[in-house]
């Protein structure tokens, strides 16, 4: 086992740092449903971390402890060496912690382009009041903050639709603009909440091209839950797998692949 201080290049030449992030112990109740047990384990820095598990295994209840949308019963959530106090999805998004929707969640009646800007939201200083006392400061990052939209809607290569409304996009697209909303965060963690759900295979090759080269321009660390395996083992440095709210695998795509109880719990192996 790795060191959480170390640094580490992957066989495809990417360099993995040190602990960003690490859930300790976490517990999450919902009345008497215990949708997370006493879950510990780490996101690296420049990783691509996926969660997997069969359907209500708390993946998706995970992910919102990540983003701040639910506070955990029980545990810790460190974060750049600091223990996380509670606070509000809008503080954790402030801290660079930006995610994608598992239905999509978009301002359909609006351009691609003004979508995106939405992700800049986190960045803008100057609230209402200061755009109203001092203009040039509020244009100067208005343009500043444009340019960072446009850069990652060329990197996305949605350009050609960048004044389409939203509502008149396929699927597919629609999945793009949210990682490209998501991304003008320019984030520190990506979350991306089933990024291949209802995708064709054609879409989730694009989808998993554009994940792998976010990762690799922009060194984002990427946090995904998916359903596909396939996308998933391609993808991922390391996999939790989650099963009624517990972990029961933590590695890489091979050693969760040879994991029996992983092997079990796809298979639907009745539990105790
Ligand atoms: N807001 C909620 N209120 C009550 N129970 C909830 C809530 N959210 C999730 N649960 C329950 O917690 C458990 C885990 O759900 P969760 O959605 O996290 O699983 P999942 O692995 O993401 O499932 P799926 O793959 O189907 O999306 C389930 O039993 C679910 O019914």
């Amino acid at each position: 086992m790795k060191d959480q201080a170390d640094s580490y290049v992957t066989d495809d030449g990417r360099t993995i740092g040190p602990v960003v992030m690490e859930m300790k112990n976490i517990t999450l109740r919902f009345g008497g449903v215990e949708a997370i047990k006493d879950i510990s384990f780490d996101i690296r820095e420049g990783e691509i971390r996926a969660i997997i598990g069969p359907n209500g295994a708390g993946k998706s209840s995970m992910l919102n402890v990540i983003s701040g949308f639910y506070v955990p019963q029980e545990g810790e959530v460190w974060y750049k060496g600091a223990k996380r106090p509670p606070m509000k999805p809008f503080q954790v998004a402030q801290q660079g912690i930006a995610r994608t929707f598992q239905n999509i969640a978009l301002f359909e009646g609006m351009s691609v382009l003004d979508n995106v800007m939405t992700g800049r939201l986190t960045h803008m200083e100057s609230g209402l009041l200061g755009q109203s006392i001092w203009k040039g400061k509020a244009e100067a990052e208005e343009i500043a903050n444009r340019e960072v939209a446009e850069k990652i809607i060329d990197f996305l290569e949605i350009q050609a639709i960048r004044k389409t409304p939203v509502a008149r996009l396929p699927y597919g697209l629609k999945k793009r603009v949210e990682l490209a909303r998501a991304l003008a965060a320019e984030p520190t963690i990506l979350l991306l909440d089933e990024p291949m759900a209802g995708m064709n295979v054609e879409e989730k090759e694009d989808m998993s091209r554009f994940v792998l080269d976010v990762n690799d321009e922009f060194g984002t660390t990427i946090a995904l839950i998916e359903h596909d395996m396939g996308v998933v083992m391609d993808l991922s440095d390391r996999v939790v797998v989650m099963d009624y709210g517990r972990k029961i695998g933590d590695g890489t795509p091979d050693e969760v692949r040879n994991n029996q109880e992983v092997i079990d719990a796809y298979l639907g192996v009745a539990h105790d």
